[in-house]
């Protein structure tokens, strides 16, 4: 069904986004398509001058035309003078590389004024196991951690590219940001809902990742529906006791970035993360896998963030702790599936009381005080 090519939308936008892979390169097709001035920067020289020239990405998404309001640049990283008239600056690089990238950026930035800052990169840093908000606030300071905006929700690149009708959450500690970031995405193919709980809503979408490992191992290995069912729904119940730890709420995890994301990435061989768990159940070694992927599978390295954290928070995960045997241990799918069934009965839900070592870590940097559990 054609949209109409003009809806009502925000006055005129200057935006810059980093990172011009499957998901970068859609959303700034998107934010061009919305009539919005876009500079999108990649770090392959080639894809900028090719994508200039014919409006395609070399790379990714390599059947589409992208918008004319689109314009590559990179690899150099933009200096101060040409971002300082930029309204928002959006992030999308994989979460194991935004820490150094952002250290590069930060002479470019004026973090006393600093434009609206998106990010939707969904996985936990695996060398100190921090959500992207940490990640900020180690590198731009607190202030430009709490004004900053999260984007979260079930959204595959290629289908949005095609305008299928697509809903994301977007959290940000500052309502007035988070309600900003709305109104620039949000056309009638792309719905927008704001949230406060910005920790939930990247725990989400992290985990999820690993979630579909596991479902795509399920499938992998033959499993039927009621099997990926019972992932989903028992990844769910442990993606929300994890969160709940961390201080999020709960009922972020019935939202779009929650069950959502989990139920379009676990049911989808779209999804990169589901493709590695299916090539695993169905024998394949991870580095084969990984080097003919062609794209980032987050749930990957996730998976090693998520095994530290629910040691440290004493947290009761048995599929995310199979996930990570598999992927970095060397077992066989088979093996996991087998120790995960042969589980004796547990109660369904069980949410920790309290807060671990990692939450408290990220609380005291923000500088928020913990709200106090009955
Ligand atoms: N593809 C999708 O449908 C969606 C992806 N995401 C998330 O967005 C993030 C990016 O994903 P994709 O664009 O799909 O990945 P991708 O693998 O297609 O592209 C990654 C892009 O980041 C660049 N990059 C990689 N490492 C970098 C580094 N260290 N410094 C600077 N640039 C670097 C690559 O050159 C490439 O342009 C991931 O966290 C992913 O989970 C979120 C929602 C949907
Ligand atoms: O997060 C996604 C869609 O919401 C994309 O999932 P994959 O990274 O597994 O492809």
């Amino acid at each position: 069904m054609p949209f109409p090519a003009k809806t009502p939308g925000t006055p005129k936008a200057q935006v810059v986004v980093f990172g011009s892979g499957n998901f970068g390169s859609c959303l700034a097709d998107h934010l061009g398509d919305s009539q919005h001035d876009v500079y999108m920067w990649s770090r392959q020289a080639q894809l900028v001058s090719h994508f200039n020239l014919h409006h395609r990405n070399k790379s990714y998404l390599k059947g589409h035309v992208f918008s004319t309001n689109v314009k590559a640049f990179g690899p150099e990283l933009p200096d101060a003078d040409s971002l300082r008239n930029k309204d928002v600056l959006l992030f999308a690089v994989p979460t194991q590389g935004l820490r150094e990238f952002l250290e590069k950026l930060r002479p470019s930035l004026n973090c006393d004024n600093l434009p609206l800052l998106i990010f939707v990169n969904k996985g936990i840093e695996i060398s100190t196991h921090a959500l992207t908000l940490e990640i900020i606030t180690d590198t731009l300071g607190a202030d430009a951690a709490k004004a900053s905006t999260f984007i979260s929700g079930p959204s595959f690149a290629d289908e949005i590219m095609r305008r299928q009708p697509t809903s994301v959450s977007v959290a940000s500690l500052s309502h007035e940001k988070a309600q900003a970031a709305a109104d620039i995405f949000h056309k009638p193919w792309f719905r927008c809902y704001t949230g406060n709980d910005p920790i939930g809503l990247e725990l989400a979408g992290a985990l999820k990742n690993v979630y579909a490992i596991a479902a795509g191992m399920s499938d992998g290995l033959g499993f039927e529906n009621n099997t990926r069912a019972m992932l989903i729904t028992r990844g769910l119940s442990e993606m929300t006791c994890i969160a709940t730890a961390y201080g999020a709420s709960p009922l972020t995890f019935l939202g779009l970035a929650g069950v959502g994301d989990l139920f379009l990435t676990c049911s989808s061989p779209t999804s990169r993360n589901y493709t590695v768990g299916l090539r695993l159940g169905q024998g394949e070694k991870l580095p084969d896998i990984i080097n003919t992927l062609g794209s980032v599978a987050e749930g990957v390295s996730t998976a090693k963030g998520v095994k530290k954290i629910i040691e440290e928070m004493k947290i009761d995960a048995p599929i995310a702790n199979e996930v990570y045997s598999v992927l970095h241990e060397g077992h066989s799918a088979s093996d996991a599936v087998q120790r995960l069934l042969l589980l004796p009965p547990s109660r369904e839900l069980v949410l920790p009381k309290g807060s671990g070592p990692y939450a408290q870590r990220l609380l005291r940097k923000l500088g928020i005080e913990e709200s106090p559990k009955e």
